[in-house]
């Protein structure tokens, strides 16, 4: 391996958000790597060994924060895993392209190439598992193009286009080009050639992606890539290049993470999805919803929600914040945009700390930005990941004495049964 000992990991991740970065650990772990997730970069006095890993995810809240916050926190990232002695580096973003306005995805991927040193990479978010696609550089979901699929409403990142080209053009300083997917039905050769020719012509290359077996084939023809981005899909298969440059895959974790404590359910995520899952779970668990306008006006207090949360602790309580487009879209100009957010990310926050006070040690979130906002409420400095509950959707557990169980979900993920699935898996009931 480029003659080189490699003692800590090969593979440094960096995810802009928990959730994400939990997806990517799933496929990593799936594909033969072991895995270990930190979130946000570990300060200079916390020390992980990290050398029974073969990759290391760092788990960000960067997607919605101003570009410069985003650039540095993924920087810092970055020299991290250069110290940890990583070799090859991806960026995780969403398999939605999800980015604010300003668009932090193109200046982050530019800062880590100069970081890196490298003058073109991939734009790869496809995950065909979970119904995202890409056909002429078009993002799909479900068959729908991403500016008609419910991402256009998003609370915090709405998509208004689909095309990968036009996106990350805006907002990144270089030009993409798009390999098709004539080429991808071709085989790994031709993918290899292609990407060859394209990275003397273009800073992204962005692929045409229809299936698991495209995505096979993309994942073993970047090996000439030291830095990779896209979605958890184009790591479906990262141990096979591991192996090839020499790599021995280091031993996975026994599975331990069921646990008798109860289970509390946050959902901070307004997806189609999580809003289904919400509805059919409340059918026959307690639920209780929050309303950010009566929290912001003191009608509902924080004193009220934990006290109902504490009383429904031991049959798997919902709480959530999860509406539909035209009810966010009232909070939104009652309140702000990102006061509506921060208030109710807050709220489960201290509920979080709450509920950890009085022993609650499995927790279901939905949303990145919420499980992110959950996450560092809880103090969380790291996971080891289990069992899939759903495709993305792993059950991690933290590194610390007292092992804190989590699912973290992403908005769009797993069918209408995922609470309960959820449930289950964390607890053998
Ligand atoms: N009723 C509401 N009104 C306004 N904002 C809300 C409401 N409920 C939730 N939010 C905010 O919307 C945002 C939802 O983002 P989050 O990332 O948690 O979910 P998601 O985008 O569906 O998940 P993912 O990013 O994993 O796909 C959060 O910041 C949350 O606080
Ligand atoms: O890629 C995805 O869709 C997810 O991992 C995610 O990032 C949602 O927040």
């Amino acid at each position: 391996m480029n003659n080189k000992v490699v003692l800590g990991p090969w593979l440094g991740c960096i995810a802009d958000d928990y959730t994400g970065a939990t997806d990517l650990a799933s496929f990593l772990v799936a594909s033969g790597l072991k895995t270990i997730q930190l979130n946000e970069v570990p300060h200079t006095n916390e020390i992980f060994d990290l050398s029974p890993y073969d990759a290391v995810v760092i788990a960000l809240k960067s997607r919605t924060c101003p570009v410069n916050e985003a650039i540095c926190d993924s920087l810092l990232s970055t020299e991290y895993l250069i110290e940890q002695g990583c070799q090859k580096f991806f960026f995780k973003y969403c398999s939605t392209f999800d980015s604010t306005e300003q668009g932090n995805i193109g200046p982050v991927i530019d800062a880590l190439m100069d970081k890196l040193n490298v003058e073109s990479t991939i734009v790869c978010p496809a995950l065909p598992v979970n119904g995202r696609t890409v056909y002429k550089g078009d993002l799909y979901v479900n068959g729908q193009p991403l500016h008609e699929s419910p991402m256009k409403d998003h609370p915090l990142t709405p998509m208004k286009d689909s095309n990968l080209k036009r996106l990350i053009e805006a907002q990144g300083d270089g030009k993409a080009e798009i390999i098709n997917v004539a080429t991808i039905d071709s085989g790994e050769t031709a993918i290899v050639e292609a990407l060859e020719k394209a990275s003397q012509q273009s800073k992204y290359i962005i692929l045409d992606t229809l299936n698991t077996e495209h995505l096979v084939n993309i994942s073993h023809s970047v090996q000439a890539f030291k830095f990779i981005t896209g979605g958890s899909g184009l790591a479906t298969d990262l141990a096979e290049e591991f192996k090839r440059l020499g790599g021995v895959l280091k031993p996975q974790k026994q599975q331990s993470e069921q646990s008798h404590s109860p289970v509390l359910i946050f959902s901070g995520s307004c997806s189609a999805m999580t809003q289904q899952q919400v509805t059919e779970y409340k059918t026959d668990h307690p639920a209780l919803q929050l309303n950010p306008i009566q929290i912001a006006n003191g009608e509902q207090s924080l004193d009220s929600i934990s006290q109902w949360m504490l009383e429904n602790i031991s049959a798997s309580p919902l709480i959530y914040a999860s509406a539909n487009a035209e009810a966010v879209n009232l909070v939104h100009q009652t309140l702000g945009k990102n006061e509506a957010a921060e208030l109710v990310e807050n709220t489960f926050c201290q509920l979080a700390k709450i509920a950890k006070q009085h022993k609650v040690r499995n927790f279901i979130v939905a949303g990145g930005e919420t499980s992110g906002a959950v996450v560092k409420a809880l103090d969380i400095q790291g996971f080891e990941i289990g069992q899939s509950i759903v495709p993305s959707v792993p059950i991690v557990t933290t590194l610390g004495a007292i092992p804190i169980n989590l699912a973290l979900k992403s908005g769009n993920f797993g069918q209408q049964d995922f609470f309960v699935k959820a449930k289950r898996k964390l607890t053998c009931s």
